[in-house]
């Protein structure tokens, strides 16, 4: 069967929600005094938006075959991510037959590794990746998790992320994985308010279920440590991302200082196989969280998950919509996933890229039957509502 060839390559631009999903208006709980690296400069501790955590905004990446398929995926990448699709990626697309993932993404990642590697450039190439796998799998007429081995279970079961873990539990899900609000900065104090929040959060809870807590990258050693050992009187399950993501040595400390049965965790800003090998092999931590938008995608992630099996790490992406749901599915060591609570106040279940994407399925009481990602490619669309905005012209 002669296989269609790519015929063209574009990039959009949208703001507010989808895949950047930080990008979001006032009043949401995303926004909400959430510890960051910048926390030690008060006045970007009340937003990340003041400090620029949704500058980006989301890529779109639509590549069309000769027959007239049209693959596409979503990225957190905005303008930057359109220029480095129209004036550099698209090269190595034109003209190339739709099977060619593989080749593909060597050539993108080591055309661009002399600017790239990590962040924005490897967001872009995930986006890229996502976008040739859903143009593959419907030309195949299949769900993506199909060309990647099929499920290995019939649903999905989920953990949420967001202010409201009691909330969570009443939905159904597995466990609610909390932001964490003080940084080191914020002293004695702000420790004290970090762990009184955990033991409301327990107390409303009750022992059963899963509490962990998102430091996104805040951290210091000591003061990880610290609250860790706090933290354990009220059954945190893991602490996730305590340190800089370049902290590779601090991590394999931290694992070490944690009591015992408390898990660390990180990855969701880490990309490659190089950068997972580095956490798996430094002993870093013991759940890797790569986002399948912002790792190199589903030919990359192929490689980190294989990586992590070999180790006896479990890999649980960072959320992702449906890009991460259909590679969950199909890997033993990634036995359940995350759902980010996208409406404002997360007392209710919306799709995690809305409003940017239709047929975007959602967890029914914290699960998702395999037969929900049925549909040929990644099963979802854009939503023609939606303004997209192309500031470059490859060619
Ligand atoms: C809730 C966290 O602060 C981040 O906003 C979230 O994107 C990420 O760290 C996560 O693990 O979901
Ligand atoms: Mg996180």
């Amino acid at each position: 069967m002669s296989m269609p060839t790519i015929k063209a390559v574009r990039a959009f631009t949208v703001r507010g929600g989808g895949a950047d999903y930080h990008d979001q208006a006032g009043g949401h709980w995303i926004d909400d005094h959430i510890g960051t690296p910048m926390g030690k400069y008060p006045e970007y501790r009340q937003s990340r938006q003041s400090f620029g955590i949704n500058v980006l905004g989301t890529l779109v990446v639509e590549i069309e075959a000769s027959d007239g398929t049209v693959g596409f995926a979503v990225t957190t990448a905005g303008e930057i991510g359109a220029f480095i699709v129209e004036k550099h990626l698209s090269r190595f697309l034109i003209g190339r037959q739709v099977t060619e993932i593989e080749k593909i993404w060597d050539q993108m990642y080591f055309a661009t590794q002399y600017y790239g590697r990590k962040g924005v450039v490897l967001n872009t190439i995930s986006g890229v990746d996502l976008a040739l796998w859903d143009l593959l799998a419907k030309v195949r007429k299949e769900p993506v998790h199909a060309l990647l081995g099929g499920p290995v279970r019939d649903e999905l079961q989920f953990y949420a992320t967001g202010a409201r873990p009691d909330l969570a539990k009443q939905m159904g899900f597995i466990g609610g994985k909390l932001p964490l609000h003080h940084v080191p900065a914020e002293g004695e104090e702000g420790l004290k308010k970090n762990i009184e929040l955990l033991a409301e959060m327990r107390s409303r809870c009750g022992d059963d279920f899963w509490l962990m807590y998102d430091c996104w990258m805040s951290l210091d050693l000591n003061y990880a440590t610290k609250l860790a050992h706090k933290a354990h009187e009220y059954g945190l399950k893991w602490i996730e991302e305590a340190l800089s993501p370049d902290d590779y040595w601090g991590y394999a400390e931290l694992r070490k200082n944690v009591p015992k049965g408390m898990l660390v965790t990180t990855g969701e800003h880490e990309a490659t196989r190089w950068g997972f090998k580095l956490l798996l092999e430094m002993g870093c931590c013991d759940i890797i969280q790569p986002d399948v938008g912002w790792c190199g995608g589903v030919t990359e992630l192929i490689k980190i998950s294989a990586l992590a099996d070999a180790h006896s790490a479990l890999v649980v992406p960072h959320g992702s919509s449906v890009y991460s749901y259909h590679f969950v599915i199909t890997r033993q060591n990634s036995p359940f996933a995350e759902f980010l609570m996208m409406h404002p106040v997360p007392d209710q279940v919306v799709p995690m890229f809305t409003p940017l994407l239709l047929d975007e399925p959602v967890p029914v009481n914290g699960r998702m039957k395999a037969s929900a990602l049925d549909k040929p490619g990644f099963g979802v669309r854009l939503n023609p509502e939606i303004k997209l905005h192309r500031p470059y012209i490859n060619g």
